[in-house]
């Protein structure tokens, strides 16, 4: 039986975040990883996503082009084969660039291509062989979710652990979950040429609570596809494709891609054998703060854990837990993130600080600001569209969370996110500087909304927006 201090299971941002910290410190460590090197974000996430969002968003501006004064746009016609090359491309560049930065640089004592499993505690095994590992970090993050009646329709079925494979795209496809994955690769497929049909069993989209943002949602996006809610899909496999059945409606499409959630990758590691409790999910028992398993020299970090599942906090949990089991046994409690969540939709979608279904209502206030004729880059842009929902606590008068829907989203969710995290109160936010004509006007008027609400007409006097020197 092969002996090292630290085994890390999965080679993704988590693994190889803790790995790296590692390193610097010891070579007593194995890396054993299963499937694929290069990270799922660069590989079948994030990366391939963004890049195939990219395509689609410039070949739809070809439609807004009359309104600027430029002709001709409907002539601009898509290569959706070089589109998917180009996807690969950049997914090869960047796959090669976390390789090379990172598992290409390790022996074959410090790296095994495999799948791990517990056998005892601290002791695991991969291709028949046997380690004890003083520390553990689990970070083998997680896969899409598909029915398992569900794999009768073969190469008809996809996730997006396929999608970016296709040298062609389908004609016809139903993007079944209306997620942010459903939603960020419906409305790309959409604009690539093809037809998209969208299946949601909730009343939402994209992740949103906020009601009046879940609407406006609805109302956009079902301008890139038709949107059916409420109902979960039930799917048929025939001789020409797939029927998709909801609700008395029929719908026949040639491909399916499966959105349905991620499930993490710790069913097959029969983690019960280090005498761990699992609760009726199979998960068992963390510390978000730790990324501790119970008391145990065993941590999980990223989509493993189902807690965070995107890839900022996937590198972050694997600084603490890589912090924690490099100090075991003692192990500190660290503070977490604001959240932040971004789909690059368009118009985008951000999330942060607190969710709407968390909100204590009594004590928190709520404002939208709708974008439509409201701000002035965005009528210029023509992209005066969206809505942005602020909560602020009643009592401290802090920004405590939102989401929006408008153009840029990405960015300027980060400003509030960063302001939620320095506990900001509104009227602090107010006192920022606000250039003109941009977008984060949007956000003053609808913090303005807030402060209306939350400070009395007295002491919204003019002075109270001006700092005196002392
Ligand atoms: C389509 C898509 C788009 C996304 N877009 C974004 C985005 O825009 N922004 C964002 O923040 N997040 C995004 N995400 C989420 C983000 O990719 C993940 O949160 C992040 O990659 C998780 O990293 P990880 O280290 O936890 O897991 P991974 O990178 O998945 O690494 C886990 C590794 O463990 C391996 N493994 C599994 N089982 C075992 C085992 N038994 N033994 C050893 N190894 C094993 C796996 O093969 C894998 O290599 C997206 C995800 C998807 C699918
Ligand atoms: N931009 C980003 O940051 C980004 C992009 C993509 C993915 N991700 C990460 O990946 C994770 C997984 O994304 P996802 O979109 O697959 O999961 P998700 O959980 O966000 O959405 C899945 C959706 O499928 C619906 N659904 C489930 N079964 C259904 C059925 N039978 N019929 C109809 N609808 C059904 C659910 O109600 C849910 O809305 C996310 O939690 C996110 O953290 C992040």
């Amino acid at each position: 039986m092969r002996r090292v201090k630290y085994a890390i299971l999965g080679a993704g941002t988590s693994g190889l975040t803790a790995m790296g910290a590692i390193r610097k410190q010891t070579d007593d460590f194995v890396l054993i990883n299963g499937g694929p090197l290069g990270t799922t974000c660069a590989r079948v996430g994030c990366m391939p996503s963004k890049a195939m969002i990219q395509s689609a968003n410039l070949f739809h501006k070809r439609l807004m082009l009359n309104e600027f004064g430029v002709q001709g746009g409907e002539k601009l016609e898509i290569d959706s084969q070089h589109v998917m090359q180009r996807v690969r491309r950049l997914r090869d560049r960047f796959t090669n660039g976390v390789k090379t930065s990172s598992t290409d640089g390790l022996t074959s004592e410090q790296f095994i291509d495999g799948y791990a499993k517990f056998i005892a505690p601290n002791q695991l095994e991969v291709n028949g062989e046997i380690i004890y590992a003083e520390k553990i970090i689990i970070a083998t993050g997680s896969r899409p979710i598909v029915p398992g009646p569900w794999q009768v329709l073969g190469d008809k079925l996809l996730t997006s652990d396929q999608i970016f494979e296709l040298a062609e795209l389908p004609k016809r496809i139903a993007v079944v979950g209306l997620g942010i994955i459903g939603l960020e690769l419906g409305q790309a497929l959409s604009r690539l040429g093809v037809e998209v049909m969208g299946f949601e069993m909730l009343d939402a989209v994209g992740g949103l609570a906020t009601p009046v943002a879940i609407e406006k949602a609805i109302e956009l996006f079902s301008k890139d596809f038709p949107i059916h809610l409420g109902t979960p899909a039930q799917l048929e496999n025939t001789e020409t494709g797939v029927l998709v059945k909801v609700g008395g409606g029929f719908f026949e499409v040639d491909a399916v891609l499966a959105s349905l959630g991620r499930r993490p990758n710790i069913d097959s590691l029969d983690i019960e054998k280090t005498g761990v409790t699992l609760n009726q999910k199979g998960m068992p028992d963390f510390n978000i703060n730790t990324m501790q398993i119970e008391d145990k020299p065993l941590f999980i970090a990223g989509d493993v854990n189902g807690y965070r599942p995107i890839l900022h906090e996937a590198a972050h949990e694997g600084k603490i837990a890589v912090s924690n089991a490099m100090n075991y046994p003692d192990v500190k409690k660290y503070t977490r993130k604001t959240p932040l969540g971004i789909a690059f939709t368009d118009p985008g979608i951000g999330f942060f600080g607190m969710c709407y279904r968390d909100l204590d209502l009594e004590n928190t206030e709520v404002i939208d600001f709708h974008l439509e004729r409201n701000n002035g880059r965005a009528i210029v842009m023509a992209e005066d569209h969206g809505v942005i929902c602020l909560f602020a606590d009643k009592t401290t008068r802090r920004l405590v969370g939102g989401e929006m829907l408008m153009p840029h989203a990405e960015h300027l969710t980060h400003l509030l996110a960063w302001a939620v995290e320095q506990q900001m109160s509104v009227l602090d936010l107010i006192k920022m500087p606000f250039y003109h004509p941009v977008l984060e006007e949007a956000v003053q008027s609808a913090l303005y909304k807030l402060y209306s609400r939350l400070y009395s007409q007295e002491e919204r006097g003019i002075e109270a927006e001006l700092t005196v020197i002392k």
